[in-house]
């Protein structure tokens, strides 16, 4: 009789950064059984694929300071700790991966007390009080970024890069169904999965420049931009969220992006050159450790939000696009920087950790 499949849990919540490596792991294990553990009305029921059945629980993090609402909270924990439990042991789980956030301390705390290995993967350069604090009591913790495993001195750390969506990995799988021509320069602007309006204004006033040099815009502006559809131009062309990145940034001579790990994991892959512009308000600043990643390397300038006016971002893009030979070093210091088979490395791990 062939071997049942082994059942993994794979915590992932919230945002396409969380979501997107998680994904892309389960989908080098196609001989495991999986089931998803996520939080009701996020992005996960929405992305990740029906084939894995979803199961909820209801879970938030702590406020700063410790009151009456934070006790609501810790009680929301332990219910949703004793909720894990159940699941694992319903369905005869045999481990759990989990991509950190809120979702990853009830899968952690579950597991690891009915003895079930977990493999916790860490994208961010700075990682997250979460991996902090669970990270040690992982059976392993899989890096996106070296430079992290300072902070995780004593979990037992395996630096794997970031796995990204299929898409990135197989160029004929998708095609840039927007009209640019041949040729010309294209900037691409995204704030990660949600879009940043404080970037939407800055390019909005710096655009007619780069249009007057011969570029095209793809803008990014996710679905929340209250200034949406006040530009007009035919080199411009605004959409609140576009599903064939890796095409696009492919296509890019430049984008100009937020520093979440996700996005700079698939620049790196796509050898796309950036401007980076870290979200100020990340959980400790953690944006700006990934972009210093990226800036030593000399694969993107950085700035910080509250320095950067449109006047300076229009200024240092159209000094890039009038140099291609440094777009072009920018571009193969990003790809040297990228690890294109981190699914494959992960997928490993996960099969080394669960199947031991
Ligand atoms: C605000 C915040 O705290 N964000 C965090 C969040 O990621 P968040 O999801 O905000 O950002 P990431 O950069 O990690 O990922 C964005 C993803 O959305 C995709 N995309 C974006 C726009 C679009 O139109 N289409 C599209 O597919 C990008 O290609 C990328 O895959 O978790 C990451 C992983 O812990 C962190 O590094 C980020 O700092």
């Amino acid at each position: 009789m062939a071997n049942a499949p082994i059942k993994l849990l794979i915590a992932a919540s919230g945002t396409g950064g969380h979501l997107f490596p998680a994904i892309a792991l389960a989908q080098k294990l196609p001989d495991y059984e999986i089931e998803w553990l996520g939080v009701p009305n996020r992005l996960e029921t929405q992305l990740v694929p029906q084939q894995y059945p979803m199961n909820t629980i209801a879970v938030e993090g702590f406020q700063q300071g410790f009151g009456f609402s934070s006790l609501k909270i810790l009680g929301k924990l332990i219910g949703s700790i004793l909720q894990v439990r159940r699941i694992l042991k319903q369905g005869n789980f045999q481990g759990v991966f989990t991509t950190g956030g809120y979702i990853a301390g009830p899968a952690v705390i579950a597991a690891r007390s009915l003895g079930l290995p977990v493999v916790f993967h860490e994208s961010n350069a700075l990682p997250g009080k979460v991996t902090r604090f669970f990270g040690p009591w992982c059976t392993a913790v899989a890096l996106g970024f070296e430079a992290a495993a300072k902070y995780l001195p004593r979990a037992k750390n395996v630096c794997v890069g970031t796995p990204v969506r299929s898409q990135f990995l197989d160029e004929a799988s998708v095609t840039l169904d927007l009209a640019i021509p041949d040729g010309v320069p294209l900037i691409v602007v995204f704030g990660g999965s949600q879009g940043a309006v404080a970037i939407n204004k800055l390019v909005r006033q710096s655009a007619p420049a780069w249009f007057a040099a011969g570029a095209y815009l793809v803008h990014l502006t996710g679905d929340r931009d209250p200034d949406a559809d006040t530009l007009k131009h035919p080199q411009y062309i605004e959409l609140p969220f576009y599903n064939n990145m890796a095409a696009l940034l492919r296509r890019a001579a430049l984008a100009i992006s937020r520093s979440g790990a996700g996005s700079l994991t698939e620049l790196a892959v796509c050898g796309t050159p950036a401007i980076l512009i870290p979200y100020p308000f990340a959980a400790e600043d953690h944006q700006s450790y990934n972009a210093d990643v990226f800036t030593q390397a000399g694969a993107a300038l950085t700035f910080k939000q509250s320095e950067l006016t449109a006047e300076i971002l229009q200024t240092q893009v159209l000094n890039l696009l009038r140099s291609p030979e440094e777009l072009a070093k920018m571009s193969e210091k990003a790809k040297a920087i990228a690890t294109p088979d981190s699914a494959d490395k992960l997928a490993s791990l996960v099969r080394e950790v669960v199947e031991r």
